[in-house]
């Protein structure tokens, strides 16, 4: 996808300028807030919502113009919808007919998907007779089974409990991969991002904030943004000033408490450059640990509000007296105001082409504002929620702990990201 924007009949931008490659054979999981244009990003690559502006490639073909028959791609919705009056089996080989398959070949085929996709017992049961998850695998069977040079895959699990969720999310991994196809996979659940993509793209306000493995952009995220919509508990955004002491020792001033680089953190040279700047910084739940002694330069102390069993683990929300913010606010601009605010046209497509020109040319001079010396005013970065005002840590055991103790926790600094007030990585991403 080449600088693809998307303004629908109204002016509402729904996807800005986006550009993303897949490689062939690869599983790319579009990922993010409901809303943030996933689905019409899906649905442009198949042809069924016109561009406004930018290209679709499929390989060396320019797709743009391509009707969706042309492009080779097949596309699963939430809820499959099947033929009624036709067994599993003739709804899987359907395709195959149309195309003009002999009986007994796409016979085979429709065999052969239905025992990977564990359906082979239910082939020629009508679809009223199948559960939410066979008949979401029929669909599934049916889609893949010409074979697609692209297949699209929208929130395809959402409307099953999670155990079928668990076993379908596996067998789409696996049958993916098997035959090699080419996926672009949307979802709002950040599990199914994790443990399905190659390679994941996270989308807010129709932009991608990153790409990259799961590794990548959990371990080391780009934006504040992505940081907060990966990992469960949500990772503590902390805000923070940037000290320089003598010999260049860098900290990080979180109001009544501080963290200080080691010497040796590389991070400290880049961090040197933005001495006295406010910047949030980032520590996931399990970058703490709770600590009996004292004396070490990375040590928080707090007092516990609450302590929440999750099974495998504890939760426990500490007071700090830090200003914590919430990922979702950070690096929300006026622009977006400005983008969505003008109404256009609701007829013909050239002219909503044009006013995606227009849209885009306010966008671009709003972005262009934003390297100036005065950056257009932020949102304000957090509600002062009372949760939000807690360190969310994780804690394996805790005999001894009650709500209401003070403890001291070691912040694993290694494990820290450090993001401007715009929400973007201020140490470099290592990729
Ligand atoms: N046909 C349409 N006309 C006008 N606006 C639309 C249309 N379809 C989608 N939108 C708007 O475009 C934006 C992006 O919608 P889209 O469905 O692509 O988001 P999404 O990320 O897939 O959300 P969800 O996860 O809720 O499906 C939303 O604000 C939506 O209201």
């Amino acid at each position: 996808m080449d600088s693809v924007s998307k303004v629908y009949p109204g002016g509402h931008l729904a996807v800005d300028e986006l550009t993303l490659e897949v490689m062939d054979g690869e599983f790319m999981v579009l990922l993010g807030p409901s809303g943030c244009g996933k689905t019409t990003v899906l649905r442009m690559i198949a042809g069924l919502e016109d561009l406004s502006n930018g290209a679709v490639w499929f390989g060396r073909t320019e797709g743009t113009a391509l009707t969706p028959k042309d492009r080779g791609v097949a596309m699963v919705f939430q809820n499959g919808a099947l033929y009624p009056n036709r067994t599993a089996r003739e709804n899987i080989m359907f395709p195959l007919r149309m195309a003009g398959e002999d009986l007994v070949e796409a016979n085979a085929k429709a065999s052969g998907l239905a025992r990977i996709l564990g359906i082979d017992g239910a082939l020629d049961r009508l679809p009223r007779t199948l559960s939410g998850g066979q008949r979401q695998r029929v669909a599934i069977g049916r889609a893949i089974v010409r074979q697609p040079k692209v297949f699209l895959m929208d929130e395809p699990l959402s409307n099953l409990d999670a155990t079928m969720r668990t076993e379908l999310r596996q067998e789409i991994g696996s049958m993916t991969r098997d035959m090699h196809v080419t996926t672009v996979y949307v979802t709002h659940d950040q599990v199914e991002a994790l443990t399905l993509a190659d390679r994941i793209a996270i989308m807010r306000d129709g932009k991608i904030e990153d790409v990259g493995t799961p590794a990548q952009v959990y371990d080391d995220p780009a934006t504040a943004f992505t940081a907060g919509f990966l990992g469960t508990p949500r990772i503590n955004l902390m805000t923070a000033i940037v000290q320089v002491a003598s010999h260049h020792r860098v900290t990080l001033d979180l109001g009544s408490q501080t963290i200080a680089l080691p010497p040796t953190d590389r991070r400290s040279m880049i961090l040197r450059d933005h001495a006295g700047e406010q910047v949030i910084v980032g520590a996931r739940s399990d970058a703490f640990s709770v600590t009996a002694g004292g004396g070490d330069a990375n040590q928080l102390s707090g007092t516990i509000r609450a302590l929440e069993f999750h099974g495998h683990q504890w939760i426990a929300f500490v007071d700090a007296g830090l200003e914590l913010l919430n990922p979702d606010l950070i690096g929300l601009s006026r622009r977006r105001k400005v983008r969505t605010g003008r109404p256009t046209s609701h007829s013909a497509g050239s002219r909503v082409h044009r006013s995606a020109g227009r849209l885009s040319a306010v966008a671009s001079k709003v972005r262009s504002l934003g390297r100036d010396s005065t950056p257009p005013p932020l949102e304000p970065l957090a509600s002062a929620t009372h949760r939000r005002s807690d360190l969310v840590i994780e804690i394996d055991n805790v005999v001894g702990l009650k709500t209401h103790d003070q403890i001291r926790l070691t912040v694993d600094v290694s494990r820290i990201h450090i993001f401007d007030q715009r929400g973007r990585r201020v140490d470099r991403v290592k990729r």
